[in-house]
């Protein structure tokens, strides 16, 4: 370890380590799930730090939580009900506010520690709270999806950490089936799909779990945060039997919403040029993955 760097090692990345200048670190604290980090980097602004990995930094979490968002929303007319699973910084919620559409949004984050850090740390995220639509659920995201009524989502955004730790159970077939049963037909999940650079064999496993239990169109989505390891991000977005979903064309381009918010804070990352380009893959993960 280089004093005053902090490297996020992990073995779900061997052998690589993106690093950070750290100015100064501002909280570490232990939940009930995970260890818990903040610190001033150099260069970034603020970062979150679970259990050794960059969960986002100010500088370009911007990227992840506009496209984890937008990409489903903006591939469904109206969508009204919306559920986050994790999210616990509140950036998505944030992001959910912009559609104008949306008239309820759940989430459910299984720590809590992740909500009151942010708020105090990233408020500029964490002002996705305070959306009067917002409804927060502290607990597991598998126990909320087994109580909920079955077919009220329009929208559901999986917003997690990795396969390692609280996070294990969201990539899993049985977690994507309360997922199905929890949308209507027609509706939409997106969840966090990691890096067709480091995690293809993951990718794979997820892939057929979502062509097994999502009968409309299974389709993955990339995109770039350069904080990540290997600079990328996937998404998995999916549809349940019913109105045909064409992901790949926005059909309620986000940007022209006459919403409030988007003067106050526009768009720094998502576009429909962006949503369209984001599902194209290069050779190896066409291969791996296929398209439908
Ligand atoms: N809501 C913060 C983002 C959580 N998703 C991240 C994706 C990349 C992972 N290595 C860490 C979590």
């Amino acid at each position: 370890v280089i004093p005053g760097w902090f490297a996020e090692i992990s073995p779900m990345w061997p052998g690589e380590a993106h690093s950070l200048k750290v100015e100064k670190v501002l909280f570490q604290g232990k939940s009930k799930y995970q260890n818990v980090m903040v610190f001033q980097s150099l260069t970034y602004g603020k970062v979150l730090v679970l259990d050794g990995a960059i969960q986002l930094t100010e500088r370009d979490e911007c990227a992840y939580q506009e496209m984890i968002t937008h990409l489903p929303l903006c591939s469904v007319p109206n969508p009204k009900k919306v559920l986050v699973i994790g999210g616990g910084d509140g950036g998505v919620l944030r992001e959910v506010s912009r559609h104008m559409s949306v008239e309820q949004i759940d989430i459910c984050e299984i720590d809590g520690m992740v909500i009151d850090v942010s708020k105090q740390y990233f408020p500029e995220i964490a002002v996705g709270f305070d959306d009067p639509r917002v409804r927060v659920n502290v607990g597991d995201g598998v126990a909320f999806l087994r109580e909920s009524p079955e077919g009220l989502y329009d929208v559901v955004i999986v917003d997690s950490s990795d396969p390692i730790g609280p996070a294990e159970e969201l990539f899993k077939k049985p977690f994507f089936e309360l997922v199905a049963r929890a949308l209507r037909p027609g509706g939409v999940v997106c969840t966090q799909a990691e890096s067709i650079w480091l995690h293809m064999p993951i990718i794979e496993d997820i892939v057929s779990a979502c062509r097994q239990t999502f009968k409309g169109s299974v389709n993955y989505a990339w995109t770039t945060v350069p904080t990540y390891p290997s600079g990328v991000i996937g998404f998995m977005l999916c549809s349940t039997e019913g109105p045909a979903v064409d992901f790949q064309r926005p059909i309620s381009p986000i940007e022209k919403q006459e919403s409030n918010v988007e003067s106050k804070r526009p768009l720094k990352f998502y576009n429909s040029e962006m949503h369209t380009a984001s599902f194209c893959l290069p050779a190896f993960a066409r291969r791996a993955i296929g398209s439908n």
